[in-house]
């Protein structure tokens, strides 16, 4: 009986996840504008699932709108499968395309080939190892990638790994002396010198350089970025745009002394803003020192430069700053500084969270700018004036879901909407000058959503309680979203208790396949966004680095009871998941609360601070979230590592009862698969159900398209084995 349940929730788990998968994701849009201004094209480019050939499949799509009176779809292109584009960028006059080309050969060794096409032809391939002047170049990886069309259409602009001297053995054999002793020698010995990297999926990311590239001569000129103003700098730079026509390049430089840390999910890592004058070759600083800043743009007439600016080291995500700097006098405005949510709770604008503006994201007013930032459990398009410093709220509260900004040109701004019911879609819309110097939008739907049925959700807001409020953050509130099936029966569905990691980030209302296929499979599903998410003012943050292992369990436990306490689900029939810093509470809360949940499931699960401090590539997350400053001297002492300790789940493994499903990824370079291995270890010197998963190939987020499919089903038959059972 039992395991006739199991098979057919597994089964039942395997349809609905391969249903699911199939709605893809919307990467990138841009509108764009024919010789005949009524025609205007949005093209679209989306990532989707491909279980059969396990790979993440890339597609582009257009939309061809005529705006006469107003926006009217009149075609829509066949999706067209895109082939190994790393970048695809058009010119500025819509007449040249460049395309950046990854090709693998049958030996898997990469070649890359910059590709010029205009409307009609591929004018030019060049062949990058040809140049012999930099490694690969960058993908848009959200930190260093950058690829821009100057002005003049004559050049571009990109990021590429700096060209490491030849390596051989001190046995090579000497060439004869009459060679050619012009090439720089092969360095010897230094095959196996340790090259620093940026950590977690950046690991083939040593030393981004910046290059300029001659369309005409098809020739590249790295620039040299180790002078700034007469002081040598080591510099990773990336971020990099033209300044206004073209004479210089701003750009970020992040130092790599005295060692790097991992990048990724880290948007507060010590750098600087940057700008080299093309001719000249100087290098200045243009932001303050010691801050971490991000997302140079330039206002269309080239007056403003604005960028986003948060603190560094400290909590990795947090409230960030707009910083404006005028670019004929170089001085520095903070338009919008830090937000604090205070006694008003969240209803108030929580401040600026975002990881980059839109590449073109001005209003033809160059001065009002638009971006998505996360706003409490949803994440909503707002408008930032840099003249009056006012920001206004673009999207209806009707829509609570995910409204992501993906190109604004000529008064037009293009959207993706997405929900925990609705898989994104395109909106298009015209932006309307309000009297009071504000916009308005008027949307017009580009697809038809394909709304899953079967799935509610609702935000809630909570207040800290009973014992929980003794913490002196105890007057900010907090959400949580509450998606479940829409199903007729009553039985009381099984609740799956979500606690996010970072901590510092948060979970919106985005249509997130697991939690979808979760509700599909008749399981509810509670996500919190307990104190130190971000979202939520700067104080909300601030509360929880020294208190996690605490008020973060407390939270989400807090959470979990004032659901369950109204009566729609059954106490006996609760279960908890999470991943890294999600692992880490839900280590806590089967510790901490051990007859509470039926099963529990980790992704690589952060379980003993103290001693994953020497093999995380964030050593610093370690330190701060312990509640101890850090700065890139410190060495851990006796009392350190006791904190960390103090802190960790592995405190509470003596008291588990719960059954645990711990899932790693095998090349997990930000929480390390021993940390698994650990508490699987005392799991079962404790006589406690462990099962553990190892998914070859895959960081931190197990997200290769069969690891992640077979994850999924996994964590299904686990619960529904541990329900089953009396
Ligand atoms: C030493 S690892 C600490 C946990 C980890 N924090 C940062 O990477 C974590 O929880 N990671 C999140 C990823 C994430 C972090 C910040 C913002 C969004 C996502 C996770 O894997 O869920």
């Amino acid at each position: 009986m039992e395991t006739d349940k199991i098979e057919e929730a597994t089964s039942n788990a395997v349809d609905i996840y391969k249903g699911l998968a199939c709605s893809p994701s919307v990467t990138r849009g841009e509108i764009s504008f024919g010789d005949n201004t009524s025609l205007t094209t949005v093209t679209s480019i989306w990532s989707q699932r491909d279980i059969e050939r396990s790979e993440n499949v890339k597609f582009s799509r257009s939309h061809y709108i005529s705006q006469e009176n107003h926006i009217e779809v009149l075609a829509r292109s066949a999706p067209t499968e895109l082939k190994s584009e790393v970048w695809n960028v058009q010119s500025p006059s819509g007449k040249l395309r460049v395309i950046i080309r990854s090709v693998k050969s049958d030996k898997q060794d990469e070649k890359q080939y910059i590709e010029i096409w205009n409307t009609q032809n591929k004018e030019k391939n060049i062949d990058v190892k040809s140049l012999d002047i930099h490694g690969k170049i960058y993908d848009q990886d959200g930190h260093f990638g950058t690829l821009q069309w100057s002005k003049s259409e004559k050049f571009l602009l990109y990021v590429a790994e700096k060209k490491q001297p030849k390596t051989e053995s001190f046995f090579e054999k000497k060439p004869e002396s009459n060679s050619d002793s012009s090439k720089d020698p092969p360095l010897r010995g230094e095959e196996h010198v340790f090259r620093e990297m940026w950590g977690e999926q950046f690991v083939d990311k040593c030393h981004p350089v910046l290059c300029v590239f001659d369309i005409e001569a098809a020739t590249t000129r790295v620039l040299d970025t180790t002078k700034v103003l007469n002081t040598e700098m080591d510099m990773s730079a990336g971020q990099a745009i033209w300044t206004p026509g073209d004479s210089g390049v701003v750009f970020v430089g992040w130092t790599n002394e005295p060692f790097k840390l991992g990048l990724i999910y880290c948007p507060q890592r010590r750098n600087a803003l940057y700008h080299i004058d093309l001719e000249s070759t100087t290098c200045t600083q243009l932001s303050e020192k010691d801050k971490s800043v991000r997302s140079p743009r330039f206002t269309p007439d080239g007056k403003k430069l604005v960028y986003l600016q948060n603190a560094t080291y400290g909590p990795h995500m947090t409230c960030a700053n707009l910083i404006e700097c005028d670019w004929a006098s170089k001085n520095l405005t903070t338009i919008v500084g830090d937000c604090f949510q205070g006694e008003d709770g969240i209803s108030k604008f929580p401040g600026i969270y975002s990881l980059e503006f839109p590449t073109r994201c001005w209003a033809t007013d160059n001065k009002t700018l638009f971006m998505s930032s996360t706003w409490g459990s949803k994440v909503d398009i707002i408008s930032i004036n840099i003249e009056t410093k006012t920001v206004a709220k673009l999207n209806e509260d009707a829509e609570v879901g995910v409204w992501t900004v993906l190109d604004v040109t000529r008064d037009m701004i293009l959207a993706s909407y997405a929900n925990p019911s609705t898989p994104p879609y395109l909106r298009l819309g015209v932006l309307n000058l309000k009297e009071d110097a504000t916009y308005s939008i008027t949307w017009t739907q580009l697809d038809t959503p394909s709304r899953i049925s079967g799935i509610k959700y609702k935000i809630n807001t909570h207040t800290p309680t009973g014992e929980k409020a003794k913490d002196h953050f105890s007057n900010l509130k907090y959400e949580s979203i509450l998606v479940t099936p829409t199903s007729e029966s009553n039985v009381k569905p099984p609740l799956v208790v979500y606690p996010h990691g970072g901590p510092h980030s948060a979970i919106v209302c985005d249509f997130m396949l697991y939690i979808a296929g979760l509700c599909k499979c008749g399981y509810a599903v509670l996500l919190v966004n307990y104190r130190g998410s971000t979202g939520a003012g700067k104080d909300s943050i601030d509360s929880l680095p020294g208190n996690v292992g605490t008020q973060d369990v407390n939270d989400v436990q807090g959470a979990a009871e004032e659901i369950i306490k109204d009566g729609n689900f059954d106490k006996n029939r609760v279960v908890v998941m999470g991943g890294s810093h999600g692992g880490f509470l839900t280590g806590h809360l089967i510790g901490q609360h051990p007859k509470f949940y039926r099963a529990a499931v980790m992704r690589n699960p952060a379980i003993n601070v103290a001693s994953m401090l020497g093999s995380t590539d964030i050593p610093d997350w370690c330190f701060v979230e312990a509640g101890i400053e850090y700065n890139q001297s410190i060495l851990a002492g006796v009392e350190d590592y006791k904190k960390m300790w103090e802190r960790s789940p592995i405190k509470y493994v003596k008291d588990v009862t719960t059954p645990v499903m711990i899932m790693l990824g095998a090349i997990d370079l930000r929480v390390p698969p021993k940390q698994g291995h650990e508490y699987y270890r005392a799991l079962k010197a404790n006589n406690v159900e462990a099962r553990m998963l190892v998914y070859e190939g895959n960081c931190h987020p197990i997200n290769k398209v069969d690891a992640e499919a077979d994850a999924f089903v996994n964590i299904v038959k686990w619960f529904t084995k541990h329900l089953s059972s009396p």
